[in-house]
This record gives structure tokens, C-alpha cells and sequence, in this order.
């Protein structure tokens, strides 16, 4: 079990908690039904100092200090965790349009308490990327987290990522086999990233297309003579996908560490997924939302601004996909949910009007979340209420080591609460939402379930459609190494066990 304090990294706050909300808030949320992923119960909890002190039936008021919100009828959640996103990320020769506190803002008045965004190198550096960020998320209005890309190797880079992970509370590694020339590293990099990886405990995360092909295919399109958004999708198709994931699972294999891959967006990806953990392999798939709920016609829109939003990579992909990678979602085979909310605004997609390759790569969605996948997964029954706050928020903080502290309801865990009311509906688009964009790939989209208040480590930043987001409020959550998908990992060695074997003594060895 990780201790609540560990996952926080120092600083251990009041009692039992690793400083919470610090402003000596209580909390008693009444008459409600708490939803871990192990279980729902009708209970209520009493927060304390940003930190749940109690979670049972009929908890008295106690004084009047006490703040006091009926649940009565509604469903008490832990806050959503979004392992996917790029805030302030410089991307494609400009900069995605919602930072950490426009898109801490959507978050919030969505129900995600806490991300975990992309360092980016800068130059290939990994420290001077990671003070980067640091000066980005000073802004932050929520927890958050760090992975870092590596986006170059050398001896430097392998001993940067040890000083990520020992000192700097960073756990997760990702690798781009995709974006030639920008952020694409070869297999040969990609292998020794791995090996490091296993070394330090640190979870492997890939984006897994073919780079290579998809330059070939870029190359064909604009042969063609197609310049549109359409081309982005034609240009990578899921073949793209499925080829990267199956090596990147392969390689990781050999190499005998775990792989977690990024924004499955296809039945292609998902196969090899699935394949490789009916054969026991440690791999984790993530879906996103646009993925999950969206199909590539709106690539084909013949209006270049509503087209052009949904270009991301991988690309979304024709109905039939996202039915899939919901089932899929659904059975286990793809395990938690994220967003890679990546937003560029109407004139920013427009640098690739000419020209799909200059479209900025990237989709909406840490506000959207915690709604969509409510109406089309537990509205719809394919999912249970407990499934569902495993796939938006507990199993991503097991995976990154920092459960119970984040994803739970339970004693000692940060407040980080949702009261989610499923009788009332949500309609979403630019007109109401908190992202800095002008467009929204969920433009129009209506549903049921609705989160009626957001407690943010015993704050209420969220209620009755008004955002009390504080910047600087939000804390850097630190990610232990070891997550508990290396227990036992050198067992499952299919090399390890080999050696294991008697050596073989030949020739005068053997006769001595
Ligand atoms: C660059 C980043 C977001 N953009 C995207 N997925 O199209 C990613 O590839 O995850
Ligand atoms: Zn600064
Ligand atoms: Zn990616
Ligand atoms: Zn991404």
C-alpha cells in the first residue's frame, strides 16, 4: 500500500493527511450514494482539512461550521483523473490554446480533479523541459502529474531519466513512433527507453503509429492532390496503428517491462492489445473520448473550421472503431480513460487550410469526460457505476502509483470529490464551456447525468454552474516508481526463466 504521504512526496500536512486544503474547510455530504471502484454504498463522508476523515452511514452535523450538502439520490464520486493530456504544449510550430489554468478550469467544472499532462523535452533536455512545465502549472488550479516524452537518446537523456524519477517524482516515460522528424524516436532508441525504463520501475507509454509510413502517406495524398482534413485520416490509416502497437508490445516483451499505450483509436490497436494479454503480457490500452464516441465523417465536412477539429493522431477513425474500443472498454481489455485534450483554436487549425499536414494535431475534451462516458456507458448500461469511476479515475491512479491517496473515497484520501445527479441532463459546446477554444468537437451534444458539484481537496470549486477555479491552488502530485504492475515482473521473464535453466558446459569445461 502506498502511504497517502509517500505519493505526496514530503510536506506530510494535518493529521492523516499530506496537507490538504490547509483553509480547515469541513465538509459533511449526506444521504448519497459513495461509489469506489470496489463497491457502492449509501454513506456519507465528512471532510476535513482537504483530507476524507470518515465514510459511513448517518454522520452527525456535529456544529454549525460544518458545511452540509445533501446527496440525497445522487452518486458521490472520487473527482475524475485524466491521464492524457497537453496543456501549453508547444506543438506544430504554435502552442495548444488552454493552459493549466483555462484547462484546470474545464476540468473542474467537468468533474476531473486531477491530470497528468506530457513534459516535453526541451531540445532533448529533459531538466530544462521539466522546469518548463514547473513554471506552466504554476497557474494550476488542480492537482496534476508529470510523464515525460523522450524525444532524442543519449547517455545524458539515460541519466536525466533516472534524476526524473528518483528526485523529481516522475514515473512514466513516453515514446513517440509517430511525427518523423519532430518528435518521432526510432526503434533502436525505443528499445534502449525501454530497458531504462525497466531499470527505474517506470511505466513505458508509446504513441504507436508507423512514423515512417505515415510520412510515405502523407506524400501520397498531397501526390493526389488531396490537401483537405479528409487527407489526415487517409494518410494514417489503422493499419498505421495496429503495425506500431504490435511492435512496441513485442519489443516491450523482449525486454520484459510494461507497456501502456496512449490513445487506442482503433480495433487494429485493440487486437494486439487484447492478444497480448490473453498471453499474460503487461499491457495497458487507453482509449480516449473522441475515440471512444466519435466517427472520421466529420473529416469529410465540406466546412474546412468544422473539419479541421477533429484532426488528431491517431486519427478518429470510421464508425465501427469506437463501437469497439467500447466493448473493449467495457470486457477490460482497454482499462482507463483519458482525453489527450490537445486544443488549437479555429485560427490556429486554419495554418493547414492549404495543406493537412500544417493542421495542428489535437481534439478537446478535459472538460467533456466524466459526462460522455456516463451517458454512453453507464446510461447505456454497458458499464456499472463502480466500473465507471475505475475506468475515469481509480485505475489511473493504481497505474501510477498513487492510489489511495487519488481515485477513492476512503479515509485518508484527498478530497477530491464529484456529486454526480443522473436524473438531470448536460448539453455541451463553446457557449458554456471553460476552454479557451472557439470550437468544440462535442459541439451540440446533449445527455444524461450531470455533475452537479466538484470538491477539489475540500474546496468547492464547482457548484450549481458556478467555477470558483483559484489559480495556484492546484499541487504537483509526485509518481512513485515500482507501480504495482512490476510486482513480480522478472517471473514472467520468458528470458529470465531460460537462464534459470542448467547452463550448458560443452568442450573442456565440461570434462573437468
Ligand atoms: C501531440 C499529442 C496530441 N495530439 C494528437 N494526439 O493529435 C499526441 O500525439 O498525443
Ligand atoms: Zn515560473
Ligand atoms: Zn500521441
Ligand atoms: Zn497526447
Amino acid at each position: 500500500r502506498v502511504k497517502f504521504c509517500a505519493a505526496a512526496g514530503g510536506g506530510g500536512g494535518g493529521a492523516g493527511g499530506c496537507g490538504g486544503g490547509g483553509d480547515g474547510t469541513r465538509i459533511l455530504i449526506k444521504g448519497g450514494t459513495v461509489v469506489n471502484a470496489h463497491r457502492a454504498e449509501e454513506a456519507d463522508v465528512y471532510i476535513e482539512d482537504g483530507v476524507v476523515v470518515a465514510v459511513r452511514p448517518n454522520i452527525p452535523v456535529g456544529d454549525d461550521n460544518v458545511r452540509v450538502i445533501d446527496a440525497t439520490g445522487k452518486y458521490v464520486m472520487p473527482g475524475g483523473i485524466d491521464p492524457h493530456t497537453h496543456l501549453e504544449m508547444e506543438f506544430m510550430g504554435t502552442v495548444t490554446i488552454d493552459d493549466f489554468y483555462s484547462g484546470h478550469a474545464a476540468a473542474l467544472a467537468g468533474g476531473t480533479t486531477m491530470h497528468i499532462d506530457f513534459v516535453i523535452p526541451v531540445n532533448g533536455n529533459l531538466t530544462a523541459g521539466l522546469e518548463s512545465y514547473k513554471h506552466k502549472a504554476e497557474k494550476a488550479a488542480m492537482d496534476y502529474g508529470f510523464h515525460m516524452a523522450i524525444t532524442k537518446w543519449n547517455d545524458e537523456v539515460s541519466r536525466e531519466m533516472e534524476v526524473m524519477v528518483k528526485e523529481h517524482g516522475i514515473n512514466s516515460f513516453k515514446f513517440f513512433m509517430a511525427y518523423k522528424g519532430s518528435l518521432m524516436v526510432t526503434d533502436d532508441l525505443l528499445l534502449q527507453g525501454l530497458q531504462k525504463c525497466k531499470s527505474l520501475g517506470a511505466l513505458a507509454m508509446v504513441h504507436a503509429e508507423n512514423g515512417d509510413a505515415v510520412a510515405e502517406g502523407q506524400q501520397r495524398m498531397i501526390d493526389l492532390g488531396i490537401t483537405g482534413p479528409e487527407g489526415h485520416a487517409l494518410s494514417r490509416p489503422p493499419v498505421l496503428e495496429g503495425e506500431a502497437t504490435s511492435r512496441a508490445i513485442r519489443l516491450a516483451k523482449f525486454v520484459n517491462t510494461p507497456l501502456y499505450v496512449v490513445h487506442v483509436m482503433s480495433t487494429d490497436a485493440m487486437e494486439e492489445i487484447a492478444k497480448a494479454k490473453r498471453e499474460g503480457q503487461r499491457v495497458i490500452g487507453e482509449p480516449v473520448v473522441s475515440g471512444l464516441v466519435l466517427d472520421d465523417s466529420w473529416l469529410w465536412d465540406p466546412d474546412f473550421a468544422t473539419a479541421s477539429k477533429y484532426v488528431m493522431s491517431p486519427p478518429i477513425r470510421e464508425a465501427g472503431h469506437n463501437k469497439a474500443l467500447q466493448a473493449a472498454l467495457s470486457s477490460g481489455i482497454l482499462q482507463l480513460v483519458g482525453t489527450d485534450h490537445c486544443t488549437f483554436n479555429s485560427t490556429q487549425k486554419a495554418f493547414g487550410s492549404d495543406d493537412f499536414r500544417k493542421i495542428p494535431n489535437g481534439v478537446n475534451g478535459i472538460e467533456e469526460r466524466m459526462h460522455i462516458i456516463w451517458d454512453s456507458m453507464v446510461e447505456t448500461g454497458k458499464i456499472t457505476v463502480t466500473d465507471y469511476v475505475r475506468v475515469t479515475s481509480t485505475e489511473c491512479a493504481k497505474i501510477f502509483n498513487i492510489y489511495p491517496r487519488k481515485g477513492a473515497i476512503l479515509k485518508g484520501s484527498d478530497a477530491d470529490i464529484i456529486i454526480l445527479n443522473p436524473k438531470r441532463s448536460f448539453a455541451m459546446g463553446t457557449r458554456t464551456h471553460h476552454s479557451r477554444s472557439d470550437t468544440n468537437v462535442y459541439e451540440g451534444r446533449k445527455g444524461k447525468g450531470m455533475v452537479e458539484v466538484t470538491i477539489s481537496r475540500g474546496r468547492v470549486v464547482w457548484e450549481d454552474g458556478n467555477l470558483n477555479a483559484v489559480p495556484g491552488a492546484g499541487r504537483y502530485v509526485r509518481t512513485p516508481p515500482f507501480g504495482y504492475f512490476f510486482d513480480g515482473l522478472d517471473k514472467s521473464d520468458a528470458v529470465y526463466r531460460a537462464s534459470l535453466r542448467a547452463p550448458v558446459r560443452r568442450g573442456e569445461a565440461a570434462a573437468a
